[in-house]
């Protein structure tokens, strides 16, 4: 059965300048004609008047047509580039629910398509999904490379190389028909390297942390300017400050972008012994938070805590004999601005020694989950002594790679995957 004809708003929500509207599917170019009176040749843009069964003019539009499957679905599809007011596009979707044939889209229904189309793997839908999502330079960049097939590309290669083994495996079976024989060290030995470069992928950095952000936790005794250090940081008055030790107690979480690198910023109660309860629980808090910390801010001149990503921080320099800071510590001040620049640039540092290397691709969990079948396939398969079972484990692997890429297995993920876009795409 050929799915439904689907529409809907691309664009984002009216009012706005222009507003794109997606018709995809069969009966597409059929419902454009008729609301648009004719449709430009494939690929080209024209202006046309767009009316209503009644004859009604709705808009002005600009008008496109794609010819399946040269079109980002892989199916015949039309846009209408019209006016971006809520009644124009209103009365353009309606018009168009009434067309036979034609529904409004579900989130993610474009690029649903062009999934099952098979003009997108599964690691480049992901891709989409968070591009869309990008709020920072490199999570563009890195989500663009997932969207146009770097991790795609990689997994043909790996599935090329492993079909060249199983076919090794499978000759070797053929070739002695006797119940076990013997594995070809060559092969074990060359399924061995290529698990060794899957490891190898395995161990970079992963992309959530440019998603989540890298948590940069601020903490030290009471009244030592923790707050202040956050809200100049940050640029805005996001956590109280007051001259009284123990001013904070609930943390204060604050996304941040330097130099796009994404951050989430943390503000924490003054470490120190109490008697109040409130007070009790937040420095409770804090020292979960300091244990959970990517990088660690450290504000005081008492011993800071271990930790791998520590920054030492001389607060409040601009007053009489704070002037000069110990030589592990920065000397800041949220007064005057004194340091904070150079802050920003020690905290960037850090933080990008958590995150992927910019241009290498990162791979997300589900990603990692599978290449790691794979490895363990391939791992099998080197080690294996009878080559009926190492043309089983690397049966094993493909089938990891083609779950990876959406070939195989993976109904079950489809609907969360697709279910992140927003509607329209
Ligand atoms: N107006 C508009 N802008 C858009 C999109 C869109 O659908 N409409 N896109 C939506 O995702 C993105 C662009 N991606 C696209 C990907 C493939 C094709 C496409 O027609 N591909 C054909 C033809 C390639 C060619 O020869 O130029 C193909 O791959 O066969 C179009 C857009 C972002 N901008
Ligand atoms: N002169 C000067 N005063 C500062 C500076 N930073 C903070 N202060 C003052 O120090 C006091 C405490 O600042 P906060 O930022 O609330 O300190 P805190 O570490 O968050 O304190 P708690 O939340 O109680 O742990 C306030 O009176 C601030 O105005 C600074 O750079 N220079
Ligand atoms: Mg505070």
């Amino acid at each position: 059965m050929t799915p439904a004809t689907i529409f809907a708003l691309s664009s984002g929500s009216p009012p706005a300048a222009i507003s794109v509207i997606r018709v995809s599917g069969a009966a597409a170019h059929q419902a454009g004609r008729a609301f648009a009176g004719d449709l430009p040749p494939a690929r080209q843009a024209a202006v046309r008047e767009l009316r209503n069964r009644e004859g009604e003019l709705l808009d002005e539009a600009l008008v496109l047509r794609f010819d399946g499957p040269s079109s980002s679905t892989g199916e015949d599809l039309v846009e209408f580039h019209c006016h971006g007011g809520r009644a124009v596009v209103a009365a353009v979707l309606d018009a168009l629910g009434r067309f036979e044939g034609l529904r409004g889209a579900q989130p993610g229904e474009f690029t649903r398509r062009a999934f099952e189309n098979g003009r997108i793997d599964l690691t480049e839908a992901e891709g989409l999904a968070d591009l869309i999502e990008a709020e920072t330079e490199s999570q563009r960049r890195s989500a663009l490379a997932m969207a146009e097939g770097g991790l795609r590309r990689q997994i043909d290669a790996w599935q090329e190389a492993l079909l060249s083994l199983s076919a090794r495996a499978e000759a070797a079976i053929d070739y002695v028909e006797e119940e076990s024989v013997d594995a070809d060290p060559q092969l074990s030995r060359d399924c061995s390297a290529l698990a060794s470069e899957l490891r190898s992928w395995l161990l970079r950095p992963r992309s959530e942390p440019l998603k989540d952000g890298i948590k940069v936790v601020i903490a030290g005794p009471p009244n030592t300017g923790k707050s202040s250090v956050l809200n100049a940081l940050v640029g805005q008055d996001r956590a109280i400050v007051t001259d009284t030790p123990g001013t904070t107690r609930d943390h204060i979480d604050v996304p941040l972008s330097l130099e796009g690198v994404p951050l989430r910023l943390t503000d924490t109660a003054g470490l120190r012994e109490s008697d109040e309860e409130v007070e009790r629980m937040g420095v409770e808090r804090a020292g979960r938070l300091i244990a959970m910390a990517d990088v660690l801010l450290w504000l005081g001149e008492s011993a800071a805590p271990q930790h791998p990503h520590l920054i030492r921080v001389h607060s409040k320099s601009d007053l009489p004999g704070r002037d000069c800071a110990p030589p592990d510590a920065l000397a800041v001040s949220a007064l005057t601005g004194r340091g904070l620049s150079e802050l920003a640039d020690a905290i960037v540092r850090e933080a990008r020694q958590l995150l992927p290397v910019e241009g290498d691709l990162a791979l997300n969990r589900r990603q990692s989950e599978a290449i790691a079948e794979a490895e363990a396939g391939l791992r099998s398969a080197s080690v294996g002594d009878d080559v009926v079972l190492v043309a089983e484990m690397l049966r094993r692997a493909r089938t990891a790679f083609d779950r990876l890429t959406g070939r195989a297995g993976v109904e079950d993920l489809l609907d969360s995957l697709f279910g992140r876009f927003c509607l329209g795409k």
